[in-house]
């Protein structure tokens, strides 16, 4: 039978990446001329991967972007990025404490996100939490990615999960949308990478710190979806 599993999204919600996403976006920035971004300004950057990041950074200075120049600068960007892996990034309080819970409960755990797949397997891969994942799948992972629910139910394929028992745990209207459109259940937690706060996205609950997350809480959850 298979098992019931916790589907991460990763940036903001599972690894506090933004000082180094920050980093490398000013970086390149620098290199074409525009003004340094603000860490506040990025949560709003972030979400849809890096070249998505990029393209609102030079929207928000009201600067044009050729295609040519998009793809040298994420080039840039992820040279720059990969190469200070893991750099400051670290796990968000407690998420290490509930990922254990889980295992313990027999879940499964998952990352879904639009992140690539390389850099996300390698930040997960420095961080030493690569065994505690049974698939870690990027926004170039499959043909499509979040906001399109497939991106979420072949993550909960590729690691074996129960798509009965699964739940999304998210930062971002991208991961709620994702999820319901999924029909799966979604814990919002409303200290990741959005400039709209998660309770506009109508998830299914909204934590502030990973204590939160208990067993109880995602059975909950699970037991409400399946009436
Ligand atoms: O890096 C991004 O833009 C998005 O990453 P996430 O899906 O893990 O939040
Ligand atoms: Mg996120």
């Amino acid at each position: 039978m298979s098992r019931p599993i916790v589907v991460f999204d990763l940036d903001g919600t599972l690894i506090d990446t933004a000082p180094d996403l920050l980093t490398s976006l000013n970086h390149c920035l620098g290199i074409a001329g525009l003004e340094r971004a603000e860490p506040a300004e990025l949560r709003s950057f972030v979400g849809m991967g890096g070249r998505v990041m990029i393209e609102r950074a030079f929207l928000a200075q009201q600067r044009a972007l050729p295609q040519t120049q998009l793809d040298e600068l994420l080039a840039t960007f992820l040279d720059h990025y990969g190469g200070n892996i893991p750099g400051e990034s670290q796990p968000y309080p407690g998420a290490l404490a509930a990922l254990d819970r889980f295992q313990q409960a027999g879940y499964l755990a998952a990352i879904c996100t639009n992140k690539y797949e390389g850099l996300s397997t390698s930040l997960i891969g420095a961080l030493g939490l690569a065994p505690r994942f049974a698939a870690i799948c990027g926004q170039d992972t499959f043909a499509f990615r979040k906001p399109d629910p497939r991106h979420l139910t072949e993550t909960i394929a590729l690691a074996g999960g129960d798509p009965a028992r699964a739940v999304m745990i998210g930062d971002s209207r991208t991961d709620i949308d994702t999820a319901k459109a999924a029909g799966i259940p979604v814990v919002a937690v409303d200290f990741g990478y959005t400039d709209r706060h998660v309770r506009e996205f109508e998830p299914s609950r909204i934590i502030s710190h990973f204590d939160e997350l208990t067993v109880d809480v995602v059975e909950e959850l699970l037991g409400a979806m399946a009436r």
